[in-house]
């Protein structure tokens, strides 16, 4: 059995001082959004609580309804929030409170600009919780015990917010959570009761446990001494919000409830609410955010739709409810078809969660299909924020991937900005008379894709290429052969085919050229061995003497190779430019000269994938030597000579 400890202190970690010094003053003005946060977190330890309790029902001590409470006292000038959930044990508290564990903490801080405006922008996107008490109270006591736990394990946790903090372990026979504001200087008028039910109307009203507040008439503050048992009263609605019908809800209380399930500052981009009745019967609310979180690349990133069984929450997604390319969506699906004591392993191979999950994924994606047509700022927003999230649907949701196709934007060589605007259905629109396919090339950087070779005779025809720079972009085109009938084809993949764009004269000089060169193809390829797999003459270059391509076959190799960052295919080809006069005289140089000329050449077109030359002391030397040559001064002086 422990007995109460001396009080200890602990520091904050320096990330948190940072964090409250720059929440308190930026948050200034939203002061009473603490209220919301604290209530959250209430209602968040209830719901686990519920859960807990399915798998052990001893963590039920007593027959109290779940609920929050919240009062003051004016005279003490506190407020206080307290809740009969989960609670926490010792080195929870440790853990949660005075330390942020969140991934993303150190980049969110160096992101911080100074600028109160943007940072408190910023500190939104955060997730502000816990430490918005100290908004307005110049030190926070919380007392806490953990369901489960004896009362003796009772913590309490007291700050000023200033770097550290006391805990000492105690006596406390209720389990769950208390926070005690003793507010600032100057915040007096949050200590009125009408004040405090009107922030809970507006922030909280959706929450759907009760929160309680002590009838005014019993407030000893007020100076009635009427002798009735202190009354309480229910101050929100308390029921589930995405229970009532839709026409009864306003855009500011799906608001607020957002910002409650998803923990952030910010107010969503869409929504969407359905109650589905059929074979299964169950509700949908969920939201698309404005931004992305910290956590959208990392393995670990939580899914943010929870699942409800007859609006109790029973637990956060793990990949059940929404597929991966989806993690970013936010909400709420509450079954009416699933037992209350379902388990993970259960849901995993559920029919009734399959179906939920097929009817949600079809139903976000309508969404965003909607919000393109008829918000496209918006949609703009969300491309920027989870484009690159979003694209990893074509290659891991076969049913869906040509509604997923329809919701991709590209950057293209007719956009005007770096900004992703080019549907394929626009693409597709404005193809040539006798395109066939629909072009695009990879490359590391959208500046090297901008900048490639490979484009020049693209360009000098007018035919648009769709510009792919991310990672995932790798992914999205060899799952996806094509759109709308018309094949994607790699401008950098396979000898130059441009089929009824080119005309007849064209591929005849073309041909011509390719006899005519194969003298020197073959000295470029006897000179460059094993760095190339071919050498060969194109029609693809306008200005540039040469460039490189892929082999046809090379997909899943140089998948793997860009994957890694390296810009190379693994079978790389070179393509010469037989109208451009440094070929032109190449024939007439000796082989040592020729071998100079092949390297130079080769590792600038490998500069131009936006890729890395393998051998650069080696490149520069033999650039070095031609340029000496051409400059026609005397090689470097032998010394011994
Ligand atoms: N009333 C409470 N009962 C039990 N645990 C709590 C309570 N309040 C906070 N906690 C714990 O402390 C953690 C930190 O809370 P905090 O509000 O700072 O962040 P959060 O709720 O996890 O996320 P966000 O900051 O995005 O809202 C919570 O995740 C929870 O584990």
């Amino acid at each position: 059995m422990s007995t109460p400890t001396q009080q200890e202190r602990f520091s904050f970690q320096a990330e948190v001082v940072q964090l409250l010094d720059l929440m308190i003053h930026s948050l200034y003005s939203n002061k009473e959004i603490f209220l919301r946060e604290l209530i959250s977190n209430a209602s968040d330890a209830i719901d686990r609580l519920r859960f807990a309790k399915l798998t052990d029902p001893g963590l039920d001590e007593s027959d109290e309804p779940l609920q929050i409470r919240v009062s003051f006292d004016k005279d003490a000038r506190t407020i206080t929030i307290s809740d009969n959930g989960i609670g926490m044990s010792r080195q929870e508290v440790m853990d949660n409170i005075g330390t942020i564990a969140k991934s993303g903490t150190r980049e969110f801080l160096k992101a911080l600009t100074g600028d109160q405006r943007k940072d408190a922008t910023l500190i939104g996107q955060f997730g502000v919780g816990f430490y918005s008490a100290f908004i307005i109270a110049d030190r926070v006591t919380l007392t806490t015990r953990r369901a489960g736990l004896p009362a003796a394990e009772g913590v309490r946790w007291e700050s000023d917010g200033r770097g550290e903090y006391a805990l000492e372990t105690i006596e406390r026979p209720a389990r769950g959570t208390e926070i005690v504001l003793h507010l600032r200087e100057g915040e007096d008028e949050l200590l009125n009761d009408f004040r405090l039910r009107t922030i809970i109307r507006k922030y909280s009203d959706h929450i759907s446990l009760p929160i309680l507040m002590p009838d005014e008439n019993t407030e000893s503050a007020e100076g009635t001494e009427s002798g009735d048992a202190p009354g309480e009263t229910v101050v929100n609605r308390a029921s589930a919000l995405w229970a009532r019908p839709k026409s009864e809800i306003g855009e500011q209380e799906y608001s607020e409830f957002y910002k409650h399930v998803a923990h952030d500052y910010a107010d969503p981009l869409a929504h969407l609410h359905a109650k589905m009745e059929g074979t299964y019967e169950y509700t949908l609310l969920l939201f698309i955010p404005a931004h992305a979180p910290f956590d959208l690349w990392m393995p670990e990133s939580r899914h943010g739709v929870k699942l409800h069984v007859q609006r109790v929450f029973i637990m956060d997604d793990t990949g059940q409810l929404m597929p991966n390319y989806l993690r970013f969506v936010r909400g709420v699906i509450d079954s009416s078809d699933l037992p209350l004591n379902v388990s993970r392993e259960i849901l995993q191979s559920s029919r009734v969660v399959d179906s939920i999950r097929s009817s949600a994924v079809k139903r976000v994606l309508k969404l965003l299909k909607d919000l393109a047509e008829k918000e496209p700022d918006k949609y703009a927003t969300f491309w920027g924020e989870f484009g690159a999230v979003l694209k990893e649907g074509i290659a891991e949701d076969y049913s869906n991937r040509d509604d997923i196709a329809r919701l991709l934007r590209f950057t293209t060589t007719k956009s005007s900005t770096d900004t992703p605007d080019t549907s394929l259905a626009d693409y597709v629109a404005r193809m040539q008379e006798g395109q066939e396919k629909i072009y695009y090339l990879i490359a590391p950087t959208l500046a090297a894709a901008k900048s490639s070779p490979h484009l020049e005779i693209f360009r000098e025809k007018g035919i648009e290429v769709l510009l792919l720079s991310d990672p995932v972009d790798n992914w999205v085109v060899t799952s996806l052969p094509d759109f709308d009938g018309k094949r994607l084809q790699s401008v950098a993949q396979g000898a130059s085919d441009l089929g009824a764009l080119e005309d007849a004269a064209e591929k005849e000089a073309n041909e011509k050229a390719g006899t005519e060169l194969a003298a020197l193809v073959e000295r470029l390829k006897k000179a460059l061995g094993d760095r190339v797999r071919d050498v060969r003459t194109t029609n693809r270059l306008t200005t540039s003497p040469a460039c490189i391509v892929a082999g046809e076959p090379d997909i899943e190799m140089n998948l793997i190779r860009r994957m890694q960052g390296s810009g190379m295919p693994s079978e790389p080809i070179l393509e010469i430019n037989p109208e451009h006069p440094l070929i032109r005289r190449l024939d007439a140089e000796s082989d040592e000269r020729l071998a100079d000329w092949a390297h130079v050449l080769y590792g600038q077109s490998v500069l131009t994938l936006g890729a890395r030359v393998d051998e650069p002391a080696e490149f520069a030397a033999r650039l070095n030597d031609l340029l000496v040559a051409l400059t026609g001064e005397p090689g470097p002086v032998d010394e011994d000579s």
